[in-house]
């Protein structure tokens, strides 16, 4: 341990705020309730989705991903000399947000950095969880100040990790990769949550933040894999977990559609990339590797799943960077933003109207309007 690790102040701890999943078969109905309390989502979908659950035994992986993730983290920031204890708090499971906030008041803890498990900008994606988070401070007599970190979709802690798994993922492909086309995934969203992502603010960023953020991320991934690899790859980005009523247009095109449509073109190699998620969570596990997968098997596509980004040691860094970056900014100093692709380094602080929640204004935390 370095005594004279880095300065973290204004912060004595951080908080890990991830989606929450279920961890056995009689968690799976309360889980789906918490997720869509709401929402309209149709019945038959629910069924649908608590059936991918039990198909895995009625345990999603994301909340053991999450702690391996915790450990990694506090494992790194002791290498550094930074002693801070790190939290995990959840919207949807167990542990809740609201009782990991009380454990943190009761140990002291008067301002934390938070980090979310989704890179990217929209109302489900970043400003929900401001909205848990304000829910939760309401809560929780003498809860800790909270700044939630920036969106990371570009950066390199992020962009990295991508680019090596799709190489690794061509070279398992039959040919090496050859000809291979990469397909990029992420979560599908109503196109209407979509337009609105991202902020007016002149300061922040312009709407549609969700699909210019994701094209950003996966023309620098493909861009750097075709600089590695000396060839022409030619890269998409479509969507998987596509839910709500069928009326509502949601981002498109799906990625069993499109592979029908790679089939039809004559590819016959594909790489999946789920650029979209930060670990090998249900929608990885169920819609690419289960679903997907079957998909490019019936279509005689030869198809390899590239890995998340995980426990990756240049993600657990960038968590420690990104602390660190909002750390220096918080004390007014001017630290180095790291970015790359088209698009900057987003702002510390959420734009005003930014990712308006689709049922109507709502107050939240870490934004320049609360
Ligand atoms: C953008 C986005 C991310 C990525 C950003 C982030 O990570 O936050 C994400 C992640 C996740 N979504 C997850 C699970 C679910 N999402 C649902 C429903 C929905 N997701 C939406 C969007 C997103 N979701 C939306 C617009 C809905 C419709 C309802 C609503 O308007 O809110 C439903 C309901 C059933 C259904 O699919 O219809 C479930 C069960 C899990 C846990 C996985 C596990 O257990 O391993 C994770 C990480
Ligand atoms: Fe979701």
């Amino acid at each position: 341990m370095n005594p004279a690790g880095p300065d973290v102040k204004p912060y004595d701890a951080l908080l890990v705020l991830s989606f929450g999943g279920p961890e056995k078969p009689e968690d799976v109905v309360p889980f789906l309730e918490n997720v869509t309390r709401g929402r309209g989502i149709p019945r038959e979908r629910l069924e649908q989705v608590g059936e991918h659950y039990f198909l895995f035994g009625g345990r999603s992986p994301i909340n053991d991903q999450n702690r391996a993730l915790i450990e990694a983290l506090e494992k790194d920031l002791a290498e550094q000399g930074i002693d801070l204890p790190v939290y995990f708090g959840n919207r949807n499971w167990d542990p809740y947000l609201a009782d990991t906030l009380a454990q943190m008041s009761a140990d002291g803890v008067q301002r934390a950095a938070v980090f979310a498990t989704s890179a990217y900008s929209s109302w489900s994606s970043c400003r929900q969880y401001r909205e848990n988070l304000l829910d939760a401070v309401e809560q929780v007599e003498g809860a800790p100040r909270l700044d939630k970190l920036r969106q990371y979709y570009n950066h390199p802690g992020f962009i990295e990790p991508a680019v090596d798994a799709c190489l690794a993922a061509l070279a398992e492909l039959p040919d090496g990769g050859d000809r291979a086309r990469l397909v990029f995934v992420t979560h599908s969203i109503p196109t209407a949550m979509a337009e609105t992502s991202g902020s007016e603010d002149p300061l922040g960023q312009p709407r549609e933040a969700y699909v210019r953020q994701h094209r950003s991320a996966v023309d620098e991934v493909a861009r750097r894999v075709r600089e590695a690899t000396g060839r022409a790859h030619r890269h998409d980005l479509v969507y998987c977990s596509r839910s709500g009523a069928p009326s509502t247009p949601w981002l498109e095109p799906d990625v069993n559609d499109h592979l029908e449509e790679l089939a039809t073109d004559g590819v016959s190699s594909v790489v999946l990339m789920p650029i979209g998620f930060v670990s090998d969570h249900m929608e990885v596990i169920y819609d690419l590797d289960t679903e997907a997968m079957a998909t490019a098997e019936r279509l005689g596509i030869s198809a390899v799943r590239a890995a998340t980004a995980g426990v990756d040691p240049r993600f657990v860094a960038m968590v420690r960077d990104l602390l660190l970056e909002r750390a220096a900014a918080e004390r007014g100093e001017a630290p180095e933003r790291p970015a790359v692709g088209s698009m900057p380094a987003g702002p510390d602080v959420c734009g005003v109207g930014c990712c308006p929640n689709p049922r109507g204004p709502r107050p939240a935390l870490c934004g320049r309007d609360s």
